[in-house]
């Protein structure tokens, strides 16, 4: 996984952020000297780097890496995958859970290639409905199934902490496509999606 050692960050984009989050502590009335905030610019460099590193990981090439022939036409369900993404609107968190089913025709991917999915596009500034879209495309162009269907579940801390604040809404988003644009399939997935079955 990238990021996971300081000497990856990239130093060009580190150190010019740094600045621009020292100036950003200064204008919200921090001292940005002051002992516990010294480190703090890096540190925000990097959580944001690594919040954002999306953006250089590619979707097609990771469901290809593990795609495997195989005969099986049954419904693939990974649900409950546990997302972290940000709004593009406020660049605050939202946070839940990704549910994201296919049907094979002739192909079958890697299961933890389809949560590395879910990152590949939660880890960069997102709206809820666009994510959801771009997982499914994802799957779609490249395990060209009978049919994927990507449903997300989650909480928006922009409408939580300010705005709005409201504490208990979990707004839903869902794409379909193929098989599951029949209610029969789409029906059985969210029943399945539902049950506590593990
Ligand atoms: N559709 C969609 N809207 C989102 C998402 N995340 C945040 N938003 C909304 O984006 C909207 C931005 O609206 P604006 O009126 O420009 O921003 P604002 O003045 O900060 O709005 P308030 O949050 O209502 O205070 C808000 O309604 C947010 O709730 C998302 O994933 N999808
Ligand atoms: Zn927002």
């Amino acid at each position: 996984m990238a990021y996971t050692r300081s000497e990856e960050y990239d130093e060009k984009i580190t150190s010019g952020l740094i600045e621009t989050y020292r100036s950003a502590l200064s204008l919200l009335g921090e001292d940005p000297n002051r002992e516990g905030l010294t480190k703090t610019p890096e540190r925000m460099a990097k959580a944001m780097q690594f919040l954002t590193q999306g953006y250089s990981l590619d979707a097609h090439a990771i469901l290809n890496s593990a795609k495997f022939h195989e005969n099986v036409s049954e419904m693939i369900i990974v649900k409950d995958i546990e997302l972290y993404s940000m709004c593009e609107h406020h660049m605050l968190p939202f946070y839940g859970k990704a549910h994201v089913a296919y049907i094979p025709n002739g192909y079958i991917t890697g299961l933890s290639k389809i949560a590395r999915v879910v990152d590949v596009f939660a880890r960069r500034l997102q709206v809820q409905e666009r994510l959801t879209t771009q997982i499914r495309d994802a799957i779609k162009d490249t395990l060209r199934p009978l049919g994927v269907a990507v449903v997300i579940e989650a909480s928006h801390l922009c409408m939580m902490m300010r705005g709005v604040q409201k504490q208990n809404s979990v707004t839903t988003t869902s794409a379909f496509w193929g098989e599951f644009e029949k209610n029969e399939t789409r029906s059985e997935f969210t029943k399945l999606i539902s049950s506590d079955l593990h």
